[in-house]
């Protein structure tokens, strides 16, 4: 068993697709989602000792809200209601992400706690309990446990296997205001019980990106934009800043916003790109990364 400092990246999550089927009859969203993940990322560290706790720090660890309501305490005391005499000890959370932005900042954060915890105890990767602990923790942790491009579905219970996607050169940008969740669901108003049949087209296990591009374009979209905008409206003008950029493919939101992506050819244009935007709009978060 590992003695010292355990280590790992809690990469930010990104819906390159979001179709929402309609509404349970629980309240919750049947969903169909193409899911990637960024080379933007927090960064989670766990110290094995007695007992537990973390310690925020980083740019955005304000906007994490207090240490104790943290996602990673609560899934490390879910992990812990399911396996007995867990080892535990103190988590370091460096916060880089923006929160409550629609990138599972706080989900992967908890996916990672959940990785770290199963290192130190010796769990395998594919033990059920760390899957249940993920559940009960939020929709968007179970397909973080493992950070791979794949399809979700369900609540984000169904997780497909891992896709084999190309390097996708994306310009992600966060306009400083964040979006509950909750609020964007209820504000599209699906009545519980009318779900719609699944229209996602499928992902080739093996696609070219310009391909990939396209089939985003012509058969994917993200539901949840409408009523983003609508409660923010600054979500729309950054869509907009996006697509106006030179050799931007795609624009797009994320999960339920207000992070918005771009897709873009190569490196060189992406960074070229995020440049330009930070220029024009200095007080917006705007990061040149890859999806994979
Ligand atoms: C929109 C996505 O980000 C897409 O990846 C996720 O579905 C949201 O995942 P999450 O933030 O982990 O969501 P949770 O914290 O579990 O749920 C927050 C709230 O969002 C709503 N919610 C969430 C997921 C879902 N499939 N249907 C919903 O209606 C519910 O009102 C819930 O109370
Ligand atoms: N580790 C964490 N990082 C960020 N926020 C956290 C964390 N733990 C708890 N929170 C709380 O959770 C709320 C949602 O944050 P998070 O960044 O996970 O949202 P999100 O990016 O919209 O997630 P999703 O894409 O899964 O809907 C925040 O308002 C914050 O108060």
């Amino acid at each position: 068993m590992p003695s010292g400092v355990l280590a790992t990246r809690a990469p930010a999550k990104v819906n390159l697709t979001l179709h929402v089927l309609g509404r349970r009859p629980d309240g919750y969203h049947e969903l169909e989602s193409l899911v990637v993940f960024a080379g933007a990322a927090d960064r989670l560290e766990l110290e094995p000792g007695d007992g537990l706790s973390l310690r925020i720090e980083g740019p955005t660890a304000a906007a994490a809200g207090p240490a104790d309501d943290n996602l990673v305490l609560r899934a490390a005391r879910h992990l812990a209601e399911r396996v007995a005499f867990l080892r535990m000890g103190t988590f370091r959370l460096t916060k880089n992400l923006p929160a409550a932005a629609g990138i599972g900042g706080g989900s992967s954060d908890a996916a990672a706690a959940l990785r770290l915890l199963a290192s130190l105890n010796g769990l395998p990767a594919d033990d059920p309990r760390l899957f249940d602990a993920a559940r009960r923790t939020g929709a968007d942790v179970p397909v973080c446990l493992d950070p791979r491009a794949r399809m979700m579905r369900g609540v984000g219970e169904r997780i497909g296997p891992p896709l084999d996607l190309p390097p996708l050169f994306a310009v992600m940008v966060n306009p400083r205001v964040s979006v509950p969740t909750p609020e964007v669901f209820r504000r599209l108003g699906r009545v519980p019980g009318d779900l719609g049949p699944p229209d996602h087209p499928a992902v080739p296990g093996r696609i070219s990106a310009g391909d990939l591009v396209s089939l985003l374009v012509a058969g994917g979209r993200n539901d949840l934009e409408p009523p983003a905008i609508a409660a923010e409206p600054v979500i729309g003008t950054a869509l907009s800043r996006l697509r106006a950029l030179d050799g931007c493919r795609l624009a797009r939101m994320s999960g339920s916003g207000a992070t918005v992506f771009g897709l873009f050819d190569d490196c060189r244009a992406a960074s070229r790109a995020a440049r330009a935007l930070r220029v024009a709009e200095p007080s917006w978060w705007v990061k040149a990364t890859v999806f994979r």
